[in-house]
Parts: C-alpha cells; structure tokens; sequence
C-alpha cells in the first residue's frame, strides 16, 4: 500500500547540505497500523511528508496504492493526494470556520456540492464524537475535539492512507489515550492504512503492528510491535525500550559493573520473557537446575497488546562454569538475555 525504495533527501547543497534520509526502504501493507519511532532530528518529519510528496525526495521511488507519487505533478499529485489524508501535531484547523466548515474544505476544494458534503460530513461528524460541535469554532475546542475534526477533515476525502505527524504530542496522556482509540477503531472500521511518526513509545505500544526505528535518517530496525517490546536488536532500540519501561539497575551498581568476566565477578543481566515462559517459574528451575543463586534487583510485568512481557535485572551468582550454564540455561528457554557486565561480590 505504501512502498519507499530507496528514498533519500538532502536539504540544502554544497558544505550545507543535511542528509535528512539516507536509502529509506520501507512497506506498509494495506489495513496496517506502522509507526516510526526516533530521537529529535533523526528524519522522522521529513519521512512522513515524503509519502505525499509535501517534501520530494532527492531520490528514490514513493508508491501509493500502486501509484508512483514521483512521477507527478500538478492536477496529477493533487489527485494523487486525495487518497492520503494527514493530521499533525498543532491539527492545523482554520480558525475562522466552524467545525462542518473545516471538514467540509477538502470537499468544497473538489468542487463538491452542498448536499454531496453534507451527506459525507455528518457520519464524519459521528465517527468522531463531534455531532455536538457542529458550529463551534476551534477556539473552543479542546486539544483532543481539535484533533477530532483534524481527523474528520483528513478522511472527508475518503483516502485509503492516513498519516499521522505526531499527532497525539500536543496531547494529556488522557486525551492521548482517546486520540490513539479513535485512530484504531478508523483502522478497524475503515480498513485505513496508518503510517504515523511519534518519539513516544506509548503510541507505539497502544495501537502499532510493526515498528520501524529512525536514526541519522535511516531506518535502523523494524519489526512487530511485541518482537520489537521483547527483543530490540539495536542498541538505540535497546534504550528506547528501556526508558519506557524505566527498567534500569541501580547507578551504584553500574558503577561496579565490569565488562569482562572472571572468577570472582558474577553476571548482571537483563531478561525480557514472553508467552509461556511469563507463566512458568523459570527463575526457581534455572537455581535448581543450574546449582546457582538469582539475586533479583528489579522485575515488573508488562502488556504489550496482546502479549504479556516479564522483564527482570538479576545477578547470578555462582562459579563461572555454573553461571554460563545458567545463561545458556535462559537463552535455551527462550528467554532475551542481555549481560550488562559482572560485579564482584563482597561476601
Ligand atoms: N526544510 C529544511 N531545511 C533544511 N534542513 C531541514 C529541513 N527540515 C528538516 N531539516 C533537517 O533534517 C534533519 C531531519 O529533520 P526532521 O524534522 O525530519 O527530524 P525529526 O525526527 O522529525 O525531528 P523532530 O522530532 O525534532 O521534529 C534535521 O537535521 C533537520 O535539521
């Protein structure tokens, strides 16, 4: 549905010029809700609005629904670009017309007529929770009733894609919440294909399928949601989870912590488990099987959709061969293992 081949995009030229993306391929299927996730800086606008061509890339092909956006121009794109809808972080609204009239631009700009838009604003209106604000103006409007008819405007024109530029940034996590309910139900209803930018886990969690990680303008990792939450395969993925889950060993602990083992330091590690292994009592197994001792330093249980995910820092303790035991013993079960270093025991 939406197809990047190789895109790249460079501002400016000469000893200025900013590599914004770098051979970006991505895929979202039709019906599927994919998020880019990165830091400040790292090309996440400048990838979103390369999908409409609000930002034409330097080079590279952009294909939605089958259509090769980087071929047109003019009366070509602006049809083109019916087909995808865009809500952004400040939702954009004009200030001068009341809530029917913003939804109703993008129709009034087809050369719609009344009744025609009347007919496609009300169920509009209803599928967003504004049949009350039909003529309230935005400027009393809440944060999240603004992003409701930022919403409404973007599907007016029924496309078949919808980007989403941060659109819940503005936002309480309350209202947040409702937001990335709204969008997940147009997916369901509509069968929407949503490709949204965020820099907040949480989003990703509450309604993604896959997640793609930006970094300097490439995509460095992308993967389903849960695969994404359980095992991170990038060390930027890594810290992004880890911040969310403000799963971290205690600083005087990583103080101590070396990088090599030996005979009189024990493994600190990290283990994230999901499915059964939640279910079952794998740390009472591991010291009896193992012949070893688990001091556990923090633990919290976590859904991620439909998956549970067990996270753990523990250090084990036990003599060398007994601890690579042990973590063989883990990564047999299934278990992400991550050794953070090796502490030496006082006692
Ligand atoms: N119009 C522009 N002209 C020149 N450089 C730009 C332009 N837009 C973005 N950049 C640069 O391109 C890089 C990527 O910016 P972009 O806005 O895409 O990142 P981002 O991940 O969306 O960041 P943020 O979350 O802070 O908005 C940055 O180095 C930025 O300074």
């Amino acid at each position: 549905m939406i197809r990047l081949k190789n895109v790249s995009k460079i501002y400016g030229s000469g000893a200025q010029a900013i590599e914004a993306l770098r051979h970006i391929d991505l895929e979202v299927p039709q019906g599927s809700i994919h998020g880019v996730i990165g830091l400040s800086g790292a090309g996440k606008s400048t990838l979103i609005r390369c999908v409409n061509l609000l930002e034409r890339p330097t080079s590279g092909s952009v294909q939605v629904d089958g259509q090769e956006l980087t071929r047109l121009s003019g009366p070509a794109l602006n049809q083109a670009r019916h087909q995808i809808g865009m809500i952004f972080q400040h939702f954009n609204l004009l200030s001068s017309r009341t809530v029917y009239a913003n939804i109703a631009l993008p129709l009034e700009l087809m050369g719609m007529g009344k009744a025609a838009i009347q007919e496609r604003v009300k169920p509009l209106l209803e599928l967003t929770g504004l049949s009350d604000k039909t003529g309230t103006y935005p400027a009393e409007l809440s944060g999240g009733q603004k992003q409701r008819v930022a919403i409404a405007r973007a599907l007016a024109s029924r496309p078949k894609v919808l980007l989403c530029d941060e659109a819940t940034s503005a936002l309480d996590p309350q209202t947040t919440g409702s937001i990335l309910e709204l969008l997940k139900d147009i997916n369901e209803r509509l069968g929407l294909t949503i490709l949204l930018i965020t820099h907040e886990m949480e989003v990703v969690k509450s309604i993604c399928h896959r997640v793609g990680l930006i970094s300097d303008g490439m995509l460095v990792e992308e993967a389903e949601v849960g695969e994404f939450f359980t095992s991170p395969r990038t060390r930027l993925g890594r810290e992004f989870l880890n911040d969310f889950l403000e799963l971290e060993p205690p600083k005087a602990l990583v103080e101590r912590l070396e990088p090599e083992p030996s005979p009189r330091h024990h493994p600190v590690v990290r283990l994230a488990f999901s499915g059964d292994a939640v279910a079952s009592p794998l740390i009472s197994r591991l010291t009896r099987d193992c012949r070893i001792e688990v001091s556990i330093l923090q633990a919290k249980v976590e859904s991620i959709q439909d998956r549970t995910l067990g996270l753990m820092i523990a250090e084990l303790i036990g003599d060398q061969e007994q601890t690579r035991a042990a973590l063989a013993y883990l990564e047999r079960h299934d278990l992400n293992v991550e050794v953070l270093g090796h502490v030496k025991r006082d006692a």
